[in-house]
C-alpha cells in the first residue's frame, strides 16, 4: 500500500502512527463482525473511519477502547501492545471516543460533567470546586467557548454540549479521539465550528478518528481515510488521492449510478390539505400534497420544519385552522385518530421514539401494520414473516436474520428497520423526516427506490431533509420554510440550491 502524503500539523514523525490496529476479529452468535480489521491514526492527522451500515466501525472502535474483547489480532499503541478492559482505563491511557449521543448529565452544571470520575478534592475529600471550575474554563477557552462552568448542561445547545465533552477528552490529555458521526446532530451552521476545533487539535498533534457517512465532510477535513467493508479493512489513502466516485465504490464494492432516481408519475386527487395552521410553532400554513406526488419541506434548523410535521400528525396541538386527508377533516390533537385517516410521520429522532430494542427486527418492522398481517385480532405469523422478509431485502438491512434483537444491529441498520416500518403501513399520506439520516450511501439509493414505488402506488408522500441534494433530486416540488412561515413553494424544475437559500434569507 502506498504511504500517503499528509497535512501533518503535529511536528512528529508522520509515517509512525501513534496507534495501530492489526488483523482485528471480532465475532457475535451469528455474525462475523470484524475479519482481519486494521486501522493506523498517526498524531496531528484526522483519519476518516468509513463504511457502509454494518461494515464494523463501531465494533472496532468499542473493541479499541475496552467495550469488546477482541478474538484476535494487535493494537499497539505508543509503540506497546495494550487491550483494555473498559472504555475507563482507554480513558486514562489517552484514547478517548466521543459518541453521537452524548453522555453529559443533563441537570449537572458543565464543570461537574468535566470533573465526573474524576473529581479533584482539596483533601479530607472535600471537593476543589474552585479549581475545577478555574480549570474547567480553561479548557472552554481552549475550544473558543466563553462558557459559566458553573451553568448546568440543560441549559446549553447540542453543540455546546459537544464542546463539553471534548473539553473532557481534553482534561484527560486523551491523545486518540474517536468521533462518532459528530455532525449528525448539529444543525448546519454549527459544523464549521466543529471543524474549527478539529484543526485546532490536530495543530496541537492530537490523532483524530473521525467516523461519517457524510462524504462531502471527509474531503473537507480529513487528511486520511480507511475504507471497512463487510468486517473488513478495504484500503487507506490521502485524501488528496481519492474523489468521491474511487470513495463511493471502496465502500460499496461497486459504482454507483444515479443517486436520485426520480420517477414522473401523473399527479392524482389532492390527499392531504392543510388550512391555514397555526400554534406556538408554525403561523398560518396552508399547503397540499397530491397522489403520486413528493414535496419536499426545506429551510434552516429552526425554520419550524419538523414542529409543522409533528403539528399536522396530532403530536402538537394548533389553534386555527383544519387538516384533511382525502376531503375528511383529520380530528385535532391525536396521533392515533392521524393514523386512522390515513397520515403516518416517520420521526427524525428515531434512537428515541422509533424502536423498541428488546424485539427482533421482525417485530418492529410489523408494529404499525398489524392489521395487515392479523386475521380476527391474531397475528397471522407466515404473513408477518414473509412481510419482515421482504422489506429487509428491500431496506437492505444488514443481519444474519430478521429474529436478530434490534439492539444488536448497528446504528445505520437500526435506521433502516424504522423506516421499512414506516414504508409498509402504506398510509394515503407518509412524512418522512430526515429519512436517510445516518444511513450509508448505498442504502440511501434504495431507499429512494422504495419511496418511489410508494409515490407510483399514488401515495402523498413529504420529505423533510436538510440534506439540500436529496431534496432537488427526489421532490417534485418543495417548499421553503422559515421561521415557522412557509416563504415560498418552487417546482422541480425551477428549485435550484441558490433560489432556496434566497427565499429563505431574502425575505427571512
Ligand atoms: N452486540 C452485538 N451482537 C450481535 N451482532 C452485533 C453486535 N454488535 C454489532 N453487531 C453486528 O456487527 C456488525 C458491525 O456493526 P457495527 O455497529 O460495527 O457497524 P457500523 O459500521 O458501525 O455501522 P453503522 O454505520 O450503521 O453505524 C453488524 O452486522 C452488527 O449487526
Amino acid at each position: 500500500m502506498r504511504q500517503a502524503k499528509t497535512k501533518n500539523n503535529g511536528g512528529s514523525n508522520v509515517d509512525e502512527p501513534i496507534l495501530k490496529m492489526q488483523g482485528i476479529e471480532k465475532r457475535f452468535p451469528g455474525v462475523i463482525a470484524l475479519h482481519n480489521a486494521s486501522l493506523n491514526v498517526r498524531k496531528g492527522q484526522i483519519m476518516a473511519l468509513l463504511g457502509e451500515n454494518g461494515a464494523g466501525k463501531s465494533t472496532l472502535m468499542k473493541v479499541l477502547t475496552g467495550v469488546y474483547k477482541r478474538d484476535s489480532g494487535t493494537i499497539v499503541y505508543k509503540g506497546k501492545q495494550v487491550e483494555y478492559q473498559n472504555t475507563r482505563q482507554a480513558m486514562n491511557d489517552g484514547i478517548a471516543i466521543i459518541h453521537q449521543e452524548l453522555t453529559l448529565i443533563p441537570k449537572m452544571t458543565i464543570y461537574e460533567n468535566i470533573f465526573m470520575g474524576s473529581e479533584k478534592t482539596k483533601g479530607l475529600g472535600i471537593a476543589d470546586k474552585k479549581y475545577m471550575i478555574q480549570k474547567s474554563r480553561e479548557l472552554l477557552r481552549i475550544l473558543n467557548m466563553d462558557l459559566n462552568p458553573e451553568k448546568r448542561i440543560e441549559t446549553l445547545s447540542i453543540a455546546q454540549q459537544q464542546m463539553v465533552e471534548i473539553a473532557k477528552v481534553l482534561l484527560y490529555d486523551a491523545q486518540v479521539i474517536v468521533m462518532d458521526e459528530p455532525t449528525d446532530v448539529l444543525p448546519d451552521e454549527e459544523v464549521d465550528s466543529l471543524f474549527r476545533v478539529l484543526e485546532d487539535l490536530k495543530k496541537r498533534g492530537k490523532a483524530i478518528i473521525y467516523i461519517s457517512h457524510r462524504l462531502k465532510e471527509i474531503f473537507q477535513i480529513c487528511d486520511m481515510v480507511t475504507v471497512m467493508r463487510d468486517g473488513e479493512f478495504i484500503g487507506e489513502k490521502s485524501v488528496s488521492e481519492i474523489t468521491n466516485e474511487s470513495l463511493v465504490s471502496m465502500m460499496v464494492g461497486r459504482k454507483l449510478d444515479e443517486q436520485f432516481p426520480h420517477v414522473e408519475v401523473q399527479k392524482g386527487e389532492e390527499v392531504l390539505k392543510v388550512e391555514r395552521i397555526s400554534n406556538e410553532y408554525v403561523h398560518n400554513i396552508s399547503l397540499s400534497v397530491h397522489a403520486g406526488e413528493i414535496v419536499g419541506i426545506v429551510g434552516l434548523v429552526g425554520a419550524g420544519r419538523t414542529e409543522l410535521a409533528k403539528t399536522i400528525y396530532g403530536c402538537y396541538p394548533y389553534q386555527e385552522g383544519q387538516v384533511c386527508v382525502k376531503n375528511r377533516k383529520v380530528p385535532k390533537g391525536s396521533i392515533k385518530q392521524a393514523i386512522h385517516s390515513g397520515l403516518y410521520y416517520m420521526t427524525e429522532d428515531r434512537k428515541r421514539d422509533g424502536l423498541v430494542m428488546l424485539l427482533d427486527v421482525r417485530t418492529n418492522m410489523t408494529l404499525s401494520s398489524l392489521k395487515k398481517i392479523s386475521r380476527c385480532f391474531t397475528v397471522l405469523k407466515k404473513t408477518e414473516k414473509e412481510a419482515a422478509e421482504d422489506f429487509r431485502q428491500r431496506t437492505r438491512v444488514k443481519t444474519p436474520s430478521i429474529f436478530q434483537l434490534v439492539r444488536n444491529l448497528s446504528g445505520g441498520n437500526q435506521q433502516k428497520v424504522i423506516l421499512a416500518k414506516a414504508l409498509m403501513t402504506e398510509p394515503d399520506v407518509l412524512i418522512l423526516d430526515e429519512p436517510t439520516r445516518g444511513i450509508d450511501v448505498g442504502a440511501k439509493k434504495e431507499i429512494y427506490n422504495l419511496i418511489n414505488e410508494l409515490k407510483e402506488k399514488n401515495k402523498a408522500i413529504v420529505i423533510i431533509s436538510s440534506e439540500m441534494p436529496e431534496i432537488l433530486g427526489m421532490s417534485d416540488r418543495i417548499i421553503v420554510m422559515n421561521e415557522g412561515y412557509i416563504k415560498g413553494e418552487l417546482s422541480r424544475q425551477e428549485a435550484s440550491q441558490e433560489k432556496i437559500m434566497h427565499m429563505i434569507l431574502d425575505q427571512a
